[in-house]
């Protein structure tokens, strides 16, 4: 391992916040769905940073684009208008071999199923992206993520064998395997009891934290959403609002106000 890697490793959170620490990146990003009359707006000239070694959560009510804008700012879904930006490459306008690499090399996914092979077990499973992308894992750096998720005696059980919650585990150390750049996180936490999803959640944080990872959630739950050190709020597609170090209160009574606004615009409607 390098000098600089080591350095990774054990730099807190707040030393990759330097100027330059900026993973992800779009400008004007606008994502229309249909055409004609029945357009649907679901990203209208999106302008937003993702800051590297910090976890960014996501927020806003249903159908407000926040998955919309992690498809988009993944590189899993193409554009209308605008510009998005992994670190320093330009994703929009790639092409989709392009994409595809790009995606498998510098970014990981979990989503709220957690997508396990059946028949694998725990370390198969962790080490799949790679093995498929014939790429052989720094093992210094999976031994750490398997121990920082708790994982190291139960990497010979298949995912049957497996509480929910180290299921997702395990999906989380998939992501972080191959050490990608960014992690996006789609309601991580949406099918496990709160126990189990607060793991994950400090897992998640811990990563950012000893692991030096960059981390996007998506989430409905105020709670999770406090785990993080921003909250992007989404309304109809933009960013209304943004909120450094959320605690679950705080959260829960700024998504109240979408709530009356949405009471207001339906009693209108009457
Ligand atoms: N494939 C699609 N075709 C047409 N409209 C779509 C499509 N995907 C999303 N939309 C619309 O775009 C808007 C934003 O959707 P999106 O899924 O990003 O919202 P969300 O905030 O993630 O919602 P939720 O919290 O319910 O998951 C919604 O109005 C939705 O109906």
């Amino acid at each position: 391992m390098s000098r600089t890697e080591e350095a990774a490793l054990s730099t807190p959170a707040s030393a990759h916040d330097s100027a330059d620490g900026i993973a992800a990146r779009a400008r004007g990003l606008t994502k229309a769905y249909g055409s004609g009359e029945t357009t649907v707006l679901a990203l209208d000239a999106v302008d937003v940073e993702i800051a590297r070694g910090r976890f960014t959560a996501v927020m806003g009510p249903s159908g407000s684009g926040k998955s919309t804008l992690m498809h988009c700012l993944a590189g899993l879904d193409n554009v209308s208008a605008g510009q998005v930006w992994l670190g320093d490459t330009e994703i929009t306008g790639l092409r989709e071999r392009e994409l595809t690499r790009l995606r498998r090399d510098r970014i990981g996914f979990m989503f709220q199923s957690f997508n396990l092979i059946p028949t694998l077990n725990a370390a198969e499973n962790i080490t799949l992206p790679m093995d498929i992308a014939g790429q052989k894992p720094d093992e210094k750096w999976l031994d750490q993520v398997i121990d920082t998720l708790g994982l190291r005696d139960r990497l010979r059980h298949r995912p049957a064998q497996l509480s929910g919650g180290q299921q997702q585990r395990v999906a989380c150390a998939r992501a972080l395997a191959s050490r990608p750049e960014l992690i996006f996180a789609d309601e991580p936490t949406g099918n496990l009891d709160s126990r189990a999803g607060l793991e994950v959640l400090g897992f998640l944080r811990d990563a950012v934290d000893q692991l030096g990872q960059t981390v996007v959630m998506v989430t409905h739950d105020p709670g999770a959403a406090a785990h993080s050190d921003l909250v992007l709020f989404l309304g109809d597609g933009r960013i209304v609002d943004e909120m450094a170090r959320p605690t679950a209160e705080a959260v829960l009574e700024r998504m109240k106000r979408f709530d009356v606004i949405r009471g207001a615009a339906d009693s209108e409607e009457d």
